[in-house]
């Protein structure tokens, strides 16, 4: 099982470094004609490396389920045998137990959820390779690296690759000639405004870059690179008024996620995708239906507890209580010793006070049955609204205590630079972000993962 809350992130210093040997770090031989001489080489080895070694892992997978099948093919089998000759006659006997044993073969398992990863086919392509260096540059060995990790990385790549054509090409052009000339300046204003990384982070990002390039020359790619740092600080500042810089429910804890949003960004998706990766994580998860405010917004959320085989605590009435649903969901939860409750709230209440209030009363019953949670507010935020989508974010911001955003649909936006307008205009920290419909298509956030495939994919 893949615990996508025990990943290495950030390591900025080694990004420096090329990826360590094949020989000093790996136990599967590599077929390499040459010794790798370039820094380029070396990450090509480390991908190869990777990818034996994800590929040995799942033709032993494949084996040992094989096996699993067969033996208990077999066990079953016997079981029927032996039930049979005791209670039917000898004549009935064997055809009775082919037919069980046939119902049975049908019924094999289904593939359990963290293994579609492992079924998926995988290919050394470009995607891998990129994928591969950014996991080497955080200072990875090609020995642990999962399949999952790099699909993701290469959806966030795909994701993000709107936003990185309409940058990055025009950016090297004229980040790399020295000093930002008036032009080069609103060049690069433009291309971030386009982005939608909105003015205040816009400006920080021109005042640091040409505060460096008029105190030294830079090359296009050492331009870029210190681009890129200038970026990640942005999206990790606010970290600085967080007390917990990953964003993991603590174990042996009963933590409780407050999802908030406007209607359509993805909330109730978003939980879905929540539920399912802290259930493969290792954690014991429950929804509460809290949105009573729209009656469809119980049903949908639902099926997703369907779908994550989550338990769902809802109240079939109309419009009732949110903070009762919420009551129910904590004697719910501590009955099952589950460690996160996740809590659907209403997106659309007539104004700002409604929502507040509602919100208020959600934490004061959380207070009152939970007084030991450990709280946290989640904002789904749209980024395909950009600007727009920053200003409903300011009526939660102001409404409910958050401890971050959840930036969801950023596959095929080209507004993917508003991921920096949400650090630096509301001051919050990304925790998750969606880059798909599907139910593994939300992960924590890298801010290095992140201006990696905006910058560099
Ligand atoms: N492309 C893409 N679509 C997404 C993503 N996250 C959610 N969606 C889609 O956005 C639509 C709205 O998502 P919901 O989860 O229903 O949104 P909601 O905020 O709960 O809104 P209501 O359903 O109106 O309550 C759905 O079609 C989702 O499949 C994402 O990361 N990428």
């Amino acid at each position: 099982m893949f615990n996508w809350f025990r990943r290495q992130f950030n390591e900025k210093e080694s990004s420096e470094q090329p990826p360590q040997t094949v020989e000093e770090t790996t136990p599967v031989e590599v077929e390499t004609t040459e010794t790798p001489q370039t820094p380029q080489d070396d990450y090509l080895s480390w991908a190869k490396t990777a990818y034996q070694n994800i590929q040995q892992r799942k033709e032993t997978t494949t084996e040992e389920s094989n096996q699993t099948k067969e033996v208990s093919i077999e066990l079953k089998a016997a079981e029927v045998a032996t039930q049979t000759e005791t209670k039917v006659p000898a004549w009935m006997r064997k055809s009775e137990a082919l037919d069980k044993l046939k119902a049975t073969a049908i019924e094999t398992p289904q593939v359990e959820e963290d293994k579609i990863s492992e079924a998926k086919p995988l290919s050394l392509d470009e995607d891998f390779i990129w994928s591969a260096k950014i996991l080497a540059d955080q200072g990875r060995s090609p020995d642990d690296i999962s399949q999952e990790e790099i699909d993701w990385l290469k959806k966030l790549r795909q994701g993000l690759g709107k936003t990185r054509r309409g940058l990055i090409n025009q950016l090297k052009a004229v980040v790399g000639q020295g000093p930002l000339n008036e032009d080069a300046v609103m060049t690069i204003e433009s291309l971030l405004l386009q982005a939608d990384v909105g003015i205040e982070a816009t400006e920080t990002i021109i005042e640091t870059l040409q505060a460096k390039l008029k105190e030294e020359a830079l090359p296009p790619e050492e331009a870029i690179a210190y681009l890129k740092t200038i970026l990640q600080d942005i999206l990790d500042q606010p970290l600085q008024n967080q007390n917990n810089d990953d964003f993991v429910p603590e174990k042996d804890t009963f933590n409780i996620w407050l999802v908030t949003g406007v209607n359509g960004a993805g909330k109730t998706t978003t939980i879905g995708k929540l539920a399912h990766l802290t259930q493969k994580s290792g954690y014991n998860c429950i929804i509460a239906a809290a949105d009573t405010f729209r009656a469809a917004a119980v049903e949908q959320v639902k099926v997703w507890g369907e779908r994550t085989n989550t338990p769902v605590i809802a109240n079939p009435g109309k419009n009732t209580d949110p903070a009762a649903v919420v009551y129910d969901a904590i004697s719910a939860a501590k009955s099952r010793n589950s460690e996160l409750l996740l809590v659907d709230t209403a997106g659309r209440l007539q104004n700002k006070k409604n929502l507040m209030d509602e919100l208020a009363k959600i934490r004061r019953i959380i207070s009152k049955q939970a007084p030991e949670a450990k709280i946290e507010s989640l904002l789904v935020l749209d980024a395909t609204l950009g600007q727009n989508g920053l200003r409903q974010a300011q009526v939660f911001s102001e409404a409910a205590q958050l401890s971050g955003v959840v930036l969801t649909k950023l596959d095929g936006s080209a507004k993917g630079g508003v991921a920096l307008a949400v650090a630096q205009q509301l001051n919050l920290p990304i925790r998750f972000i969606g880059v798909g419909e599907g139910i593994e298509d939300l992960r924590p956030f890298s801010s290095y993962e992140f201006v990696e495939a905006l910058l560099n994919g």
